[in-house]
This record gives structure tokens, sequence and C-alpha cells, in this order.
């Protein structure tokens, strides 16, 4: 676990988890950091901690000690969400220290009861309530429901502007050189842009006029250093994640990158001479794809991908009078992700009855998706000469539309 000095009085603890399946499901390429921050008045506390594991709350207990900090002499333990990726260790901790004081929201203290029978020496916040720590350290908190949990709060030291945001302003992807924004290259940066949208698209999405609204009120605080739950910290221009999470907004709502997402699936190879045809166009037309074979493609990459991308192809055949299975799971998914409003385009073969745009618009339909597809084809066997001539119409009019996108977002 690594020790960063953040400001006067504000260490974070930061640890890399790598080979898991975030939220049981994610399969995350690059890991994911747990962030956990100690604050230093008189008094000390700690703001969110570590998942329950076995030998994980250890490592922080071993991390608290190296800066002089006794498991047994904290003072508080701040509560941003009850969300089991920080709270876990709870059960660890009570049994080393009964009595912590404990600052949540009132919806935390809730679920404080729920997981682990803990009522008492709870005080529970509402928003813009302060703790003083001493030594002119005031800790603010400031309610930011359904920020991913509806428990959600942030918390900001006021007296360095370091803003502890829970989830909020979150990334995936693990740090090993630089936990500052100032001083990653230009590399870092990029792998962090990637790894912010992964995170946005697999855990955020579906709340995005909730974070519309933390964004709000973050504008209306003094903040001068935000520092999340995952990922690095910005403390040279905050201002820039911020500006990230409002973009990220907008991806899910229709915008996006000059890019395709291409979600396809086929069984014998027919669909796919017609994807591999489009696929000469777009490399024609310089567009950059992301080719997503379902379901050899991981849920994690194929969210991210359609939620960035202005245009998505759902290329794939009927099966069983649907829609291929795995392709239809993933447009599923990203209902459930609340992606909406994405130009598109669908092709696929079929033998006999067809049936998979059928679905496919079902599925669009039930979720609330309002994807613009322009004239579904469902061709039979092999794509003939005008099968191949109404793709490519079909997929210059997306091209179009994608440039058009892209040169807003
Ligand atoms: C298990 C299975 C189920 C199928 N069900 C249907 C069906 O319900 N309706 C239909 O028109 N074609 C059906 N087909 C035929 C395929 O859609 C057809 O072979 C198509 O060319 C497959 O395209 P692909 O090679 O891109 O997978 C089915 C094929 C298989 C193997």
């Amino acid at each position: 676990m690594k020790n960063v000095k953040i400001a006067d009085g504000v260490h974070m603890l930061s640890m890399n988890v790598e080979d898991i399946l975030f939220e049981g499901m994610w399969d995350l390429a690059n890991g994911v950091t747990l962030n956990s921050y100690v604050v230093q008045g008189e008094k000390t506390a700690i703001v969110d901690g570590v998942i329950g594991w076995d030998g994980i709350p250890e490592t922080l207990y071993d991390a608290l000690e190296k800066m002089g900090v006794k498991i047994e002499d904290l003072d508080y333990a701040i509560v941003n969400h009850m969300e089991p990726d920080h709270s876990g260790w709870m059960e660890s901790l009570l049994k080393i220290k009964g009595d912590i004081r404990i600052y949540a929201s009132q919806k935390s203290a809730a679920l404080l009861d729920q997981f682990f029978d803990k009522t008492e020496n709870v005080v529970m916040v509402k928003d813009g309530d302060t703790l003083d720590l001493g030594a002119g350290k005031v800790l603010s908190f400031h309610l930011a429901p359904n920020v991913h949990w509806p428990d959600t709060m942030m918390t900001l030291d006021n007296q360095t502007g370091t803003l502890m945001s829970c989830d909020m302003y979150g990334s995936f992807g693990k740090i090993e050189n630089s936990y500052f924004d100032d001083e990653m290259s230009d590399q870092d940066k990029a792998f962090f842009e990637e790894e912010g949208i992964r995170y946005y698209s697999n855990v955020m999405a579906t709340f995005g006029s909730f974070v519309q609204k933390a964004i709000d009120k973050t504008k209306g605080l003094d903040v001068k250093i935000i520092a999340p739950g995952h990922g690095p910290v910005y403390r040279s221009n905050p201002s820039e994640i911020m500006d990230n999470y409002q973009r990220y907004i907008g991806y899910g709502e229709g915008k996006g990158k000059r890019e395709i997402a291409i979600l396809w699936g086929s069984m014998y190879g027919m669909t796919k001479k017609a994807l591999d045809h489009v696929l000469k166009i777009l490399e024609k037309e310089a567009i950059s794809v992301h080719l997503m074979e379902m379901p050899r493609c991981t849920e994690s990459d194929m969210v991210a991908a359609i939620f960035k991308s202005a245009g998505v192809i759902v290329a794939a055949p009927t099966y069983e009078y649907k829609l291929f299975p795995p392709v239809a799971a993933a447009i599923d998914e990203a209902g459930r992700k609340k992606i909406t409003n994405k130009a598109a385009v669908y092709f696929g073969s079929c033998g006999w009855s067809g049936g998979a745009w059928k679905e496919l618009s079902q599925i669009i339909e039930r979720n609330n998706m309002k994807w613009d597809f322009d004239e579904p084809l469902e061709f039979k066997g092999s794509p003939h000469e005008e099968d191949l001539k109404k793709v490519e119409a079909q997929v210059m009019e997306l091209v179009k539309k994608v440039r058009a996108i892209a040169n807003e977002a």
C-alpha cells in the first residue's frame, strides 16, 4: 500500500487491485486502485477504507502504523458510502475498535446497521455539516446521492481544499508511477482517459442525472484538489476531471468520439462477409473502429466502446427466430447502462424466417434507448452484391453522422 501526501495533514493510502471481477462482473484488464484518506488535525480521521478480503484490512493497518497511526488511536471513520469495496474492512475495524465514532449520511447509517449491526457512535450528517479535527482542520460533508450508491457523500477538508470525492471523479487503472495529474506523462494521461471512460461507463453511466448534480455541487465548493476513491488525484487542474465527467454524461446521451463500435457475432461467417466489406470502407474513411466479437469480448470493454463511440454497428445473424444471443445480451447491457441516442446500423444473415432485427428493436424499445437506426438489413445466406451495396450506403450515412456528432462533442 502506497502512502502519498496529498496536502498538509492529508495522506492517501492507495493499493492496486488486479485479477478481480469488479462488482463481481467487470473484468478489469488494467486493475483498479482503492484509495483511503487519512486526515490529521489534533484528532485523526480516516475517510473510506478498503474491501474486507483476507489480508487487505491488515495491509491498511500496516500502512497506518508506518505513518505512526495505530488503529486504536483513530478518532473518526468517515464513511463516504457503504459499498463494500470501501467499507468491507469495517467488520475487522469494529472488532479492534468497536467504539470508533463514525460519520456517515443518514442512508449510510442505515446500511451500517444492515451490514454490521452498527448503530452506536454513528453520527448522521446532513448536507454541509462539519467536523472539527482541531488545529484548523475542519471537514465538511456534501451529499451526492445516487452517485453509484444512494448514500454517497463527498468530504471536503476546508483547510487545504481537498475533496475526497468517493466514487465521483474515479477511474479504473492501477497506478504505478504518478499519483497526481501533474506528474503524468502523456502516456499516463491517455491511459487514464481510457480507464476513466471504462470506469464511468461500467459503474456510473446509469446515474448521469445524479452525476450532473454532483458536478454542480462541486462547483459551489472551494475545491483545490480532487481526491477520489479510485484512480489518480487531480491537484494542478481539478476542473479537468470535472470537465471530463461532464463530457462522459454526454457520451451516455448519444454524443461520442469519432469512432464506431462494432458489436458482432457470426456462427458460420455469413454476417462476417458483409462486416469485412464494411471494415474496408471504414478504413478508407479513416474512422477508428472497436471490433467487439461477442461473446469473446469482455463486458467491460464492450460497454466502454459503445459508450464512447459516436456510432454503433450491430452485425449479427438470426438464431432461433431472434438476435444472436451474445449480441442480444450485450445490447441489453448497454440498455441497463442507459446508453441512449446512439447513431446505429444493423445488418445480419438469416436462413429462412429472419427475426434478429425484431428482437433488437424490442431490446432498444424496452430499455428506452432511442438509438437512431437506419433501415435494418436482414439478408438470406451469403450477402449478395445488392446486399453489400445497401450495407455500404448505410455505413456511409453513419460515417456522416459520426463526423457531425464528434465535431459537436
Ligand atoms: C442454431 C441455429 C439457429 C438458427 N435459427 C434461425 C432462425 O430461427 N431463423 C432463420 O432465419 N435462420 C436461422 N438460422 C440460420 C442462420 O441465421 C443462417 O445460417 C445465417 O446464415 C447464419 O449467419 P452467420 O454465419 O453469420 O452466423 C439458424 C442457424 C443456426 C445454426
